[in-house]
């Protein structure tokens, strides 16, 4: 696991933003070959997708050969109510984008059978062959997409109940109105996550803070699901200063010199590139 620290939510969404523009224009997606991409919802991503629409508008990314999975929706909300997860994604990023709208695929928390939907989605992503990357959120909890606390780390695609502290934590969403705020939701499982090939999440704020040290610091532990995140071969945290407020100096430390490393790694390797290029062409 790989851990990014940038000063801000805006220095965070465009770090991301860069890295899933290169992921996605270095895989080349094609119709046939499309870039499979997971999506979060939550205030968190925001400054991401407003980045990743800046990168479309400037033309150097495309989402016309994306197909993306996002990772939950309410239950019994209605689909056109401003906070379904479904009007969310398109206010936030699909409506400003050059996605196709039958390449977008969000659960439907109004299905009549809400077990087949969410085995249907499985299914859907398995179709697709997996997905590539998985962009995800965290609670205050450390739940990732709506896998709370005490969520089987091998789970899949279910119905969840909600736990209070995010009834609580989603009212602002509600105008503070905590009956409005659903107390179910269709999410992807933890281990729908972990099957993807790569995941990267999103993580700024003080209030995650613990959430990151439980993760991090801490063993694999189904109170902290994102913690699951230590058992895949490809993942990466990208939070913001406020977010480390709990984690050791000595850990921060840490993280912060393996990205000096890497990018010096990066550096050489890119000139050693430039290097060969260079006596294969006879280049002085
Ligand atoms: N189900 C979503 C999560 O997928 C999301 O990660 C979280 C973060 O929200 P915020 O970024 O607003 O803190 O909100 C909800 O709980």
């Amino acid at each position: 696991m790989r851990l990014i620290i940038r000063e801000d939510p805006e220095s965070v969404g465009e770090y991301i933003a860069n890295y899933v523009c290169k992921r996605i224009n270095d895989f080349n997606p094609s119709p046939e070959r499309p870039f499979v991409l997971g999506l979060p919802t939550g205030s968190s991503p925001v400054p991401t997708y407003k980045a990743l629409i800046n990168l479309v508008k400037t033309g150097r990314l495309s989402f016309r050969n994306v197909i993306t999975f996002n990772m939950d929706e309410y239950v019994g909300l209605p689909r056109d109510h401003p906070e379904s997860y479904h009007s969310f994604m398109f206010r936030e990023l699909f409506s400003h984008v050059d996605i196709p709208p039958e390449n977008v695929n969000i659960l439907d928390g109004n299905a009549d059978d809400l077990v087949s939907e969410c085995n249907d989605y499985e299914r859907r992503i398995k179709q697709y062959g997996g997905v590539e990357l998985f962009l995800a959120g965290i609670g205050e909890d450390g739940h990732i997409a709506f896998n709370e606390p005490g969520s089987s780390l091998t789970s899949r695609t279910r119905i969840k109940t909600l736990a209070y502290g995010t009834i609580l934590a989603n009212a602002r969403f509600f105008n503070n109105d905590i009956s409005a705020v659903p107390h179910m939701a269709l999410t992807v499982g933890v281990q729908t996550v972990l099957d993807s090939r790569e995941v990267v999440v999103v993580v700024t704020g003080q209030r995650k803070a613990l959430a990151i040290a439980k993760a991090i610091e801490e063993g694999v532990n189904h109170l902290w699901t994102l913690s699951a995140l230590q058992m895949h071969p490809w993942a990466l945290i990208v939070v913001d200063e406020d977010a480390t407020l709990e984690l050791h100096v000595k850990t921060v430390k840490y993280f912060k010199s393996i990205e000096q490393v890497q990018e010096e790694v990066e550096k050489n390797q890119a000139e050693l590139k430039k290097k060969k290029h260079a006596a294969v062409n006879g280049i002085n």
